[in-house]
């Protein structure tokens, strides 16, 4: 992937194609595992969620697959390349995109202006002295396209201040996206959305392009079962469950983890063919 990249080659097995593999991934802080020994993989192309109760590891997890933080032991392997030592700007040019968070949005610039900026830095001039975006028709075609994609393109001409939370996470993807993903990597994305917010931001997930593949840490599981068509459950560090929904749904090891979370909690799940097929304790409800 880039000139840290290790020369170190895995060789993928099966009919399905693997495009992120951890292997005895973990990240200790002195005596405290908060990553313990973590081997999964994620296949090409796949809508794949990490969950688990509060303190699980999930955030230290997430920041070591997007290189913010380096693993203290294991190997990670992106497209077949071993990327253990490849910075975090590294894996995002090689494809492995994690999602913006709100700071790095320009607030007092349009909407239009910053899905461009970031469409610019990829495909078009990296430097200029005096930075025009919109006036290369190339870059502003390719800018409302990531605005369709993403719902905001009858908003391009308002200011990014003046959007609302949920239109900002949107936005959030649109930059994303202007870096021409592999896999995105979204870190919560429902936290503080409203109902009709998560549906909407639901919806966009889902509409992605199926070549682009996703990872997702989330608390809100009604939006992880609706989207998911696998499930990592990290429970103290460790990997106690890997599968589809309703392999997670149905295991006992992730039923005592949740449930132990909180004495006298509702159960967290309805079994898979009930309805829904969640039921929220407020355990880990973000919403
Ligand atoms: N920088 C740090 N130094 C020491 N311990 C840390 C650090 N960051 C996280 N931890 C600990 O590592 C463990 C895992 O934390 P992490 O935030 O990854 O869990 P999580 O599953 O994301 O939790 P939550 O759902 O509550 O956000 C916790 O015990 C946490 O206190």
């Amino acid at each position: 992937m880039t000139e840290q990249t290790s020369n170190t080659q895995h060789s993928t097995t099966g009919a399905h194609e693997s495009l992120l593999r951890l292997e005895g991934v973990s990240l200790h802080y002195g005596s405290l595992k908060a990553v313990d020994d973590v081997t999964f993989e994620v296949e090409k192309g796949a809508r794949h969620a990490l969950i688990g109760p509060n303190g699980a590891g999930k955030s230290t997890l997430f920041s070591v697959i997007g290189g913010a933080q380096k693993a203290t032991a294991g190997r990670i392997f992106f497209n077949g390349e071993d990327i253990t030592e490849t910075g975090e700007s590294a894996r995002a040019r090689g494809g492995l995109v994690r999602t913006f968070q709100h700071s790095s949005l320009f607030l007092g610039m349009t909407v239009l202006d910053n899905v461009a900026l970031a469409v610019e830095g990829v495909h078009g001039t990296p430097w200029r002295f005096f930075p025009n975006p919109i006036s290369d028709r190339k870059i502003r075609a390719r800018t409302m396209e990531k605005l369709e994609q993403v719902g905001l393109a009858g908003r391009a001409h308002e200011l990014c201040g003046n959007l609302s939370h949920g239109e900002r996470r949107q936005l959030e993807v649109g930059l994303v996206l202007a870096c021409d993903p592999t896999m995105v990597l979204f870190d919560e994305p429902a936290a503080g959305m409203s109902a009709a917010e998560t549906h909407r931001f639901m919806n966009l997930i889902e509409s992605l392009p199926s070549e682009v593949t996703v990872l997702i840490v989330e608390h809100d599981l009604d939006l992880v079962f609706r989207l998911a068509q696998s499930v990592s459950v990290l429970a103290a560090g460790r990997l106690i469950a890997h599968g589809t929904p309703e392999e997670v749904r149905a295991n006992e090891d992730v039923k005592v983890a949740y449930l132990g979370e909180s004495e006298g909690a509702e159960p967290l799940f309805y079994s898979a063919d009930a309805g829904a097929g969640v039921e929220k304790s407020g355990v880990n409800d973000a919403s």
